[in-house]
């Protein structure tokens, strides 16, 4: 429920352990909304469950969203950014010694460690993109929610900042979850896809279900994935396509 109303219904799904588990869906699909049920920042009906915990208990989620709102104009660094859960002192005292190594450590496995002095508000929208995926990191998380990681970032530093994760989950044995939209970025790096509208329409492994008839459903398009036969050697890629149906069978 949002705002008195129902977003989401029959939504029954798994997220494999370890898996990258992509959602896909069109805008106003409930993604998001979804999410921040998991994350328990939302009232829901049913049940989640998190095999291995108790009843109600959730496993350490790091959450990474879609954009994050905040005055660019302030004079925070991104270290401080970084400690500022960490810290109980006051940040004028400086950044304990411990902090400041956490901090640092998170950001050089997302290869950031160059950012640590430069201000917050200056940051590009892959740069801060890197600082909110360390600071996910930071909890530890057995869970990593990402929401729409690769929007706002051009297509080669969405194509990195995925290898990346792919690369953390392996070396940190976290699940990933995350919303996305773009379906080349889905062939390449998920292993698990749910594709919602309002409810699951499908669910598994994305050659199952990355299909055009559940593409159609979900999209309302006639929609499939083309695999060009000649690409530069060493690289495959997988790209959506999506036309409307002849006019004359419409
Ligand atoms: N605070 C709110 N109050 C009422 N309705 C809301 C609220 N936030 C979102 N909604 C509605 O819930 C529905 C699902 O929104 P949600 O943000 O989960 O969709 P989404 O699939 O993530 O979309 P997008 O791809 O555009 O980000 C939409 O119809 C939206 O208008």
């Amino acid at each position: 429920m949002r705002g008195g109303l129902h977003i989401l219904d029959a939504v029954s799904a798994t997220v494999p352990r370890g898996s990258c588990t992509a959602i896909v869906g069109p805008n106003g699909a409930g993604k998001t909304t979804l999410l921040l049920a998991l994350l328990g920042d939302l009232p829901y009906l049913g049940r989640i469950d998190f095999p291995g915990r108790a009843e109600g208990q959730r496993p350490r989620i790091g959450y990474v969203p879609q954009k994050l709102d905040f005055d660019r104009g302030q004079p925070i660094t991104v270290r401080e950014f970084l400690t500022l859960g960490l810290q109980r002192r006051p940040l004028w005292f400086g950044v304990a010694g411990r902090w400041r190594r956490k901090a640092h450590d998170k950001l050089a496995q997302v290869q950031a460690l160059h950012l640590a002095s430069r201000r917050l508000g200056a940051l590009s929208g892959g740069e801060l993109q890197r600082v909110l995926l360390a600071l996910a990191l930071l909890q530890e998380p057995e869970l990593l929610v990402l929401d729409e990681p690769e929007a706002g970032v051009d297509f080669h530093g969405g194509f990195i900042f995925c290898e990346l994760l792919d690369s953390l989950r392996k070396e940190q044995h976290f699940t990933q979850l995350m919303v996305s939209h773009d379906l080349s970025t889905i062939t390449h790096h998920a292993t698990h896809v749910i594709c919602l509208k309002h409810g699951v329409v499908a669910e598994g492994p994305p050659k199952e279900v990355l299909t055009p008839a559940n593409l159609g459903i979900t999209f309302g398009l006639h929609m499939g994935l083309v695999k060009p036969d000649s690409l530069p050697s060493g690289l495959t890629a997988c790209t959506a396509t999506c036309c409307n149906p002849p006019r004359n069978h419409a």
